[in-house]
């Protein structure tokens, strides 16, 4: 298969991507990849790193308000639209692509939309259950919609949908994990709480965890506490003058998570599509936080799926304080038949062939071409 993928911004819409790819390269290893993502996003340090094939369009996204800065920067947002539109399809004639799936980010709203214009089969991933301003848009041209929620069905065209799951899902379920904590200096058979928030971090998640930690020093679990690559430096200044204990370590980004993830006994997180996915493939406790800042407050909704099943726990980011996070975690840890209870059923959410379906669909798609 000659695969094209375009994914980008954060790591929600990336991950997918590279499981998605490497599920390809392990069933059909002739298979060539391009992947198409953007100057700004995270997946200019991800991708490349796993020595695929990468090249970057320059794009933003639309603002939302009326100023008159805000209209003048969506004219510079358009026109890199249209420019970036005109540079896939020279890429898409380079690469001759089977098949262009987007997964999410500006950058795959220009790179989908150019493959439907020039009659490639193309097909979008929507990770999240209320569905995205690009994947909104491009549903209107691509031939396949790949979703990860029942819920975001009734936001799309009927005819175009299928439920897979998202790909990381599988990549997380099957992997043979030979991470041990003591990688990290920490003890493999003590409970390990791992807290982060989503692929870039979380400020008020961060100041609740440093808050939290002269508590965390005491208590009978490991804490790996993951700042985000962008907060490292300001939550280390702050850690400055705070004993940190032996069973807390300060992290900026885990780049190998998959590995790490079927090591934890509890999360302590964003709502994040892929990290929900993730979560429910492996069926681990979790304890979810969403964000209230991302649109129509869909983190929301992705947790509630989780916790109305008792997958999860939910605490509000206004309710969110260092005691109260030292409380939860406490409640979960002592409690060893809850917690075990909470994985089974997020365990039973779990997608873990999520990107077999995926590529059937794809392989459909391409078959029908021909
Ligand atoms: C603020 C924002 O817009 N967030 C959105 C973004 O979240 P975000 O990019 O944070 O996405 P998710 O939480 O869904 O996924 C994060 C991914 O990054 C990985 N990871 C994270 C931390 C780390 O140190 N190492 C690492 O590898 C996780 O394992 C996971 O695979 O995309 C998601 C999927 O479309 C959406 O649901 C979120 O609402």
């Amino acid at each position: 298969m000659r695969l094209m993928v375009s994914g980008g911004g954060t790591g929600g819409h990336i991950y997918p991507a590279l499981a998605l790819i490497e599920d390809l390269m392990e069933k059909e290893p002739d298979s060539k990849v391009l992947y198409v993502g953007s100057t700004r996003g995270l997946e200019k340090n991800i991708v490349p790193k796993k020595g695929i094939p990468f090249k970057e369009l320059k794009i933003q996204g639309f603002k939302r308000s009326f100023s008159l800065s805000s209209i003048c920067d969506n004219f510079k947002t358009l026109y890199l639209f249209l420019k970036s539109v005109h540079e896939s399809k020279k890429l898409i004639k380079q690469f001759k692509p089977d098949i262009v799936i987007g997964t999410g980010g500006y950058v795959s709203g220009a790179v989908v939309y150019a493959a439907a214009r020039e009659h490639i089969p193309t097909m979008i991933h929507e990770q999240n259950s209320l569905v995205g301003l690009t994947n909104k848009f491009l549903s209107h041209f691509v031939d396949k919609i790949a979703i990860a929620f029942h819920m975001a069905a009734s936001q799309f065209p009927k005819d175009k949908i299928v439920f897979t799951g998202n790909p990381r899902a599988q990549q997380a379920a099957h992997i043979k994990s030979n991470f041990s904590w003591s990688e990290y200096g920490l003890d493999p058979n003590t409970p390990t709480v791992l807290i982060f928030g989503g692929s870039q971090g979380a400020l008020k998640i961060n100041s609740a965890t440093m808050k939290a930690i002269p508590e965390f020093n005491q208590k009978p679990y490991q804490v790996v506490f993951v700042t985000g690559q962008k907060r490292y430096d300001y939550v280390k200044k702050q850690l400055a003058n705070v004993k940190v204990g032996k069973n807390v370590i300060v992290k900026p980004y885990i780049y190998n998570m998959p590995q790490v993830l079927p090591k934890v006994s509890l999360i302590v997180g964003r709502a994040g599509a892929t990290s929900l996915a993730e979560i429910t493939a492996l069926g681990i406790p979790s304890i979810l936080i969403p964000s209230p800042y991302v649109t129509a407050d869909h983190q929301t909704k992705n947790a509630m799926s989780l916790v109305k099943r008792g997958a999860a726990e939910i605490l509000t980011e206004k309710d969110l304080t260092g005691k109260r996070l030292v409380n939860m975690i406490d409640d979960l840890i002592d409690n060893r038949s809850k917690l075990q209870k909470m994985g089974m059923n997020s365990k039973k959410l779990g997608m873990p062939d999520a990107s077999d379906r995926l590529l059937k669909v794809m392989n459909s798609l391409i078959k029908n071409n021909k």
